[in-house]
């Protein structure tokens, strides 16, 4: 099922919680709705479940317009941050609780139930579990059951809030991949709010950025983290440090760091922002063309070493990630006087307001 969701407004008294959202979400595609609290993901996920209803504009699901009605008949499969599985009902029972209470001809006979029950917690990696309560299992455990019972109505879209913001780090990137995998098997249209960038870059087919009720940008992982079309983008999709300067037909000048900026040839000279990764920060120890910086801190985080330093011509604090080997090569100390240049830099002219 395709979603297309036009110029939508949504207000909570004097609050302006969506503003003009428009977005085409493919049929079978899995897309995150990121952005900081209060950007208006769960609002926009709840409007398109049907359960909040748009000041103006409106959801189209297929070409026909969905109410709030039709939604309660088992189109969509919802699951939220937390599990809410029924306590004093077996796995099983909990899968099969929405077959369970359909009622007529929708019922499906009981041995189909069962089939079905038992495919869906093979799908999820629990079929030996169908016996258990929801408190013999872990939170990951739990979480998948959710998404089991989600999608034994065989919903049309499945729309997931913040599906794993209440489990461990650890279990988090295990149901991520598992997730990525799963929609590769079932190819069901799917919506996830998230906060965690890095969990929607590593999921989805199609990032949506929202920032105070608004579309910042909507693209696939590698487009909204390669190319953001602003600050607020690029920063809220990663560590990142600001080199001010000015650009001049083509090229951004930070004090003696020179950077390409092909897309502003056309500019001759403005006030400009360079936006870099900690990792395209190089570090040098000869002073050609390089910014002197004192190192501040030295931490090692396992596979790289983030570098803390201080520019000495204006102070500002930067951060560059090394790999081990790099970083024993220069053999950096604290207290050192080293020399920075930018290796690829993301260049904004007009707003660089974040
Ligand atoms: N029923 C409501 N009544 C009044 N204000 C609301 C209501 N629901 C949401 N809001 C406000 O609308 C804004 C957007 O809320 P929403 O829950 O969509 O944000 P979010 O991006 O999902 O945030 P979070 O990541 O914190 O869950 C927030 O400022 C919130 O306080």
């Amino acid at each position: 099922m395709s979603i297309e969701i036009q110029n939508v407004n949504k207000r909570f008294g004097n609050f302006q919680a969506l503003s003009d959202v428009n977005l085409s979400i493919k049929h079978g595609e899995l897309v995150a709705l990121l952005g900081p609290s209060g950007s208006g993901k769960t609002t926009l996920l709840r409007i398109i479940a049907g359960l909040e209803t748009p000041d103006t504009g409106k959801v189209i699901f297929q070409d026909q317009d969905l109410n709030s009605s039709e939604v309660k008949n088992g189109e969509v499969g919802f699951v939220f941050q937390h599990y809410a599985l029924f306590r004093h009902m077996s796995i099983f029972e909990n899968v099969a609780f929405g077959l369970n209470v359909r009622s007529g001809k929708n019922k499906p006979s009981k041995d189909e139930i069962k089939e079905r029950v038992l495919k869906l917690l093979k799908l999820v990696q629990l079929e030996n579990f169908h016996n258990r309560y929801p408190n013999e299992l872990s939170g990951g455990q739990r979480q998948r059951v959710a998404l089991a019972r989600a999608l034994a109505i065989e919903p049309k879209f499945l729309l997931l809030d913040e599906p794993f913001g209440a489990l461990d780090a650890k279990v988090r990137k295990e149901l991520r991949t598992w997730l990525r995998r799963l929609h590769d098997e079932i190819h069901i249209t799917s919506v996830f709010v998230t906060h965690d960038q890095e969990e929607a870059l590593e999921v989805s087919d199609s990032i949506v950025i929202l920032r105070s009720g608004k579309i910042e940008q909507i693209g696939s992982p590698d487009e909204v983290y390669n190319k953001p079309k602003s600050p607020f983008v690029f920063h809220f999709l990663g560590d990142v440090n600001l080199f001010h300067g000015r650009v001049q037909e083509g090229k951004a000048k930070i004090g003696d760091v020179h950077v390409e900026t092909p897309e502003h040839s056309e500019i001759k000279d403005s006030e400009a922002v360079a936006y870099v990764r900690p990792y395209d920060v190089e570090i040098l120890r000869n002073a050609e063309n390089g910014i002197p910086a004192e190192i501040q801190y030295i931490h090692s985080t396992g596979r790289n070493v983030r570098i803390e330093l201080k520019r000495q011509d204006t102070g500002t604090l930067i951060e560059s990630v090394l790999e081990q080997e790099q970083y024993k090569e220069l053999n950096l100390l604290p207290g050192e006087t080293v020399y920075l240049r930018i290796r690829k830099a993301k260049v904004y002219v007009d707003d660089f307001s974040i």
